[in-house]
């Protein structure tokens, strides 16, 4: 695993007129985990693309050391075709191994040779993860990872995430769902919420 540290010192978010939170920090070593929580409209969405550097902060700054892999409500996954194609794409342009363990972990040998679009909400999730997987991105962004999944699903991810951290790799989970990871940090945006 690619050495990896992510830091955010004095975030303070503007969306709009509004300033969302201010004073947020955090301080990430290799090997953690941190689950980011608050209600909706509180902000936990901005600050994942803050941190991913897709959206400026109002004050403060982010120090990102290893690549970054998102993982949000837009999958980067070509609606139009299959989804083995679809991850093929990504699998040339991250220069990683082909995915086939992930996709029988995640249950998705069946639907390789479904377009993207056919699939199910849950059937999408676990295909950006397959994605987020293969892409051997150090730091995982996860955005609400849990919405859509059953079950079993969920469970799977929660041990693909805790097996990333074990493998010395980075998770920032945003979610107002409960995510069972023992060894996670936790920070409510509420604290800092204006
Ligand atoms: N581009 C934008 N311009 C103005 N306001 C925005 C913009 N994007 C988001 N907002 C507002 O910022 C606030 C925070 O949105 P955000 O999506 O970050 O919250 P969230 O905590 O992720 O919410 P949820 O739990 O519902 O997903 C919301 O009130 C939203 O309407």
């Amino acid at each position: 695993m690619q050495a990896c540290h992510l830091s955010a010192t004095d975030l303070a978010c503007r969306r709009g007129d509004r300033v969302l939170f201010r004073g947020f920090g955090m301080d990430l070593e290799a090997g953690t985990a941190l689950h980011i929580t608050g209600s909706n409209g509180i902000g936990k969405t901005s600050l994942m693309r803050i941190l991913a550097g897709l959206l400026t902060p109002y004050e403060g700054h982010v120090k990102r050391e290893g690549a970054i892999g998102l993982m949000d409500e837009h999958p980067a996954l070509d609606p139009q075709v299959q989804l083995s194609d679809g991850l093929a794409f990504w699998s040339a342009i991250d220069g990683s191994k082909d995915c086939e363990e992930t996709v029988h972990i995640l249950g998705l040998d069946e639907l390789m040779d479904v377009p993207f679009r056919f699939l199910s909400t849950g059937q999408r999730k676990r295909a950006a993860l397959a994605r987020l997987v293969n892409q051997d991105a150090p730091i995982w962004l996860l955005d609400e990872p849990l919405n859509g999944l059953d079950v079993d699903a969920k469970e799977q991810t929660e041990s693909l995430i805790a097996l990333h951290c074990d493998e010395g790799g980075i998770c920032v989970i945003a979610s107002h769902q409960t995510v069972r990871l023992p060894r996670a940090q936790s920070i409510s945006l509420e604290e800092y919420a204006l």
